[in-house]
């Protein structure tokens, strides 16, 4: 094994394959640093994840083979592709697509939300990955800004939910580790029935409600406060306050939208599917954006490549 600049570890055939650079993120359950794919350049972004974060015995290390064949599968324009996985004794090491605009946690700048159009063409394109992922069996449970990355610098730009992979690769999530993070995105449910009842999809309906909360008013709608009751309690009590100021030159539609998916009862919030019909959404500029980012037109049916090539009334030798 090669030791690394910060003196990670990697697998000697992981360092054939990859050279790694920078830190690049940092995350609950690991660091992310860039690395370069050597035969072809490729940047690439690696995840590396120390197993006693998730205290694993052999049947577990057996799963995350097998989800990584389920994962492998797993291809939406919206949902970060898994492309390589290794593993030592102690650390998974996950090779992941490369989001050049980094995640939205840092684009969201604390006391600022996004445009209300920008938050909106954002928020469809999640709705659209986390339908995907319950169409395919796998709730993702850990949706917040850092967890939503950015294509590019642009605002208007393609954003692909990521980590829904983590949970499900390593070993389902236990109650005690869901808790071990910032509880600000969990759903009333996790706290209430997790334990028993166990949770459905509909937690990732109130995370979504949660970080669109964030992306339009600037601020967490359940947060820590000396004078404030806990985080934990006031999302079971649903609490959460619009500050005027903040939710200024906000549409009703928005606001309405964000109140139906932040109900506590999971039986009674506006479902994935439901959202996704909201009038908020019935934006034809909007979804247009959305498609075209999402299933970008293949070059030969650019004008750009239009442009390249003689019309048949121009002179040419009829190549
Ligand atoms: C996890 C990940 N990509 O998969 C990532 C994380 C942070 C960042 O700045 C860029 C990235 O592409």
């Amino acid at each position: 094994d090669l030791v690394s600049d910060d003196q990670t570890i990697f697998p000697k055939e992981f360092q054939e394959k990859y050279l790694v650079s920078r830190g690049i993120g940092t995350g609950v359950c690991g660091e992310v640093k860039l690395a370069f794919e050597r035969a072809t350049c490729k940047k690439v972004a690696v995840k590396i994840i120390n197993k006693k974060n998730f205290p694993s015995v052999g049947t577990a290390t057996r799963n995350a083979e097998r989800e990584i064949e389920i994962l492998r599968r797993i291809d939406h324009p919206c949902l970060i592709k898994t492309e390589d996985f290794y593993q030592t004794e102690d650390t998974y090491y996950i090779v992941l697509e490369l989001m050049e605009g980094g995640e939205l946690f840092n684009r969201v700048k604390a006391g600022h939300g996004l445009d209300e159009a920008v938050a909106k063409l954002y928020f469809y394109q999640m709705l659209m990955a986390v339908e995907y992922l319950h169409r395919n069996g796998i709730i993702h449970r850990d949706l917040k800004p850092e967890n939503i990355l950015l294509a590019s610098q642009a605002k208007t730009c393609l954003i692909k939910v990521t980590d829904f992979n983590q949970s499900k690769i390593l070993e389902g999530e236990t109650l005690s580790r869901t808790l071990c993070g910032t509880p600000s995105y969990l759903a009333p449910e996790v706290f209430t029935h997790a334990a028993t009842t166990g949770y459905g999809p509909a937690v990732d309906a109130w995370s979504l409600g949660v970080l669109l909360f964030v992306c339009l008013g600037g601020y967490a709608p359940f947060y820590e406060h000396p004078s404030r009751p806990s985080v934990q309690e006031q999302i079971i009590q649903g609490e959460f306050t619009m500050v005027p100021s903040k939710w200024k030159g906000i549409s009703d539609q928005a606001k309405d939208m964000v109140r139906k998916l932040l109900v506590v009862d999971p039986s009674l919030r506006l479902s994935i599917t439901s959202a996704l019909k909201h009038p908020w959404l019935q934006d034809p500029a909007m979804l247009a954006q959305a498609n075209k980012l999402m299933y970008p037109p293949e070059d030969s049916d650019t004008e750009l490549a239009h442009n390249k090539r003689p019309r048949e009334d121009e002179e040419g030798d009829g190549n």
